[in-house]
């Protein structure tokens, strides 16, 4: 267990976490947790999965950070269609990750209903098993009355599918005569993109050391400050964290109105 756990490690995670939330903060944090599998590798895990499972843990961890410092929008890479490539059984491993940690979320009120958390799963979730796709709804609809905080799930997702399947349907809006065509505009996509009516993407932050978007939310990111860190995600520290959103809140007090 991390020292953060014991008495004192309570006490200077709360300092920190009280600093960092007097600054500026995003307003969405995008998040490409990149180098399960090379932690795994290194750590001896034995397989992949196990190197995921690990950063799933991580991920749960960071989000009270993240609420805590007042951060009420965030989007995580949990899977990109691109990772249909990967071998069967890793695909599988990551496809039961997801049927688990979902129905998990269903009932987890340290954080769900503690932070009132609304989760989007979002992606072409026609790709995925009937039986995760299902979780992934069942959800979204157990969530959908929290209004503090939004947590999305990039599932099955792609930047390139977010923005094609955006106009297509603003395309079929226009079809059917609900959308003047003269009305076709970047908002129009905008507003049609998965991510809806979250805002922009203020920060990306990948793990790994990896300096790449990865067809990640590249729509949402067309403005964000990008940090790009060296750490494996399932190692990723508070300290890191708080470098990190240090950093941008230089930037901000910097460059205030972008
Ligand atoms: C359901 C849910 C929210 C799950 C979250 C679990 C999680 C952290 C998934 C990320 C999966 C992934 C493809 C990570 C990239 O690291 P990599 O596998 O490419 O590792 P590498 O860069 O070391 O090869």
């Amino acid at each position: 267990m991390s020292w953060l756990a014991n008495p004192i490690g309570r006490l200077v995670k709360a300092g920190v976490l009280k600093v960092l939330s007097s600054g500026p903060v995003p307003d969405h944090l995008a998040i490409i947790m990149d180098g399960n599998r090379r932690y795994a590798k290194q750590n001896r895990l034995g397989s992949a999965a196990a190197g995921h499972y690990r950063g799933f843990d991580k991920l749960r961890e960071m989000l009270f950070w993240l609420l805590d410092v007042g951060i009420t929008n965030v989007s995580v890479y949990a899977f990109s269609i691109d990772n249909f490539k990967r071998s069967d059984e890793e695909v599988g491993a990551l496809m039961s990750l997801a049927l688990d940690k979902f129905r998990a979320l269903l009932s987890d009120p340290d954080l769900i209903h503690r932070y009132e958390v609304k989760v989007l799963v979002t992606g072409d979730l026609s790709l995925v098993p009937r039986d995760v796709r299902a979780a992934a709804e069942e959800l979204m609809e157990a969530t959908s009355g929290n209004n503090k905080c939004v947590l999305n799930i990039c599932f099955a997702y792609t930047g390139c599918y977010d923005i094609g399947s955006a106009v297509d349907r603003v395309a079929a809006r226009v079809a059917e005569g609900s959308l003047a065509p003269s009305d076709v505009d970047a908002a129009a996509v905008r507003d049609s993109l998965l991510t809806g009516g979250m805002p922009p993407v203020d920060l990306l932050l990948r793990t790994s050391g990896e300096k790449r978007l990865s067809d990640f939310l590249l729509w949402q990111c067309s403005r964000a400050h990008l940090a790009f860190i060296d750490t494996l995600w399932p190692d990723l520290s508070l300290w890191d964290v708080a470098g990190v959103l240090l950093d941008y809140q230089d930037t901000r007090w910097r460059q205030p109105c972008r």
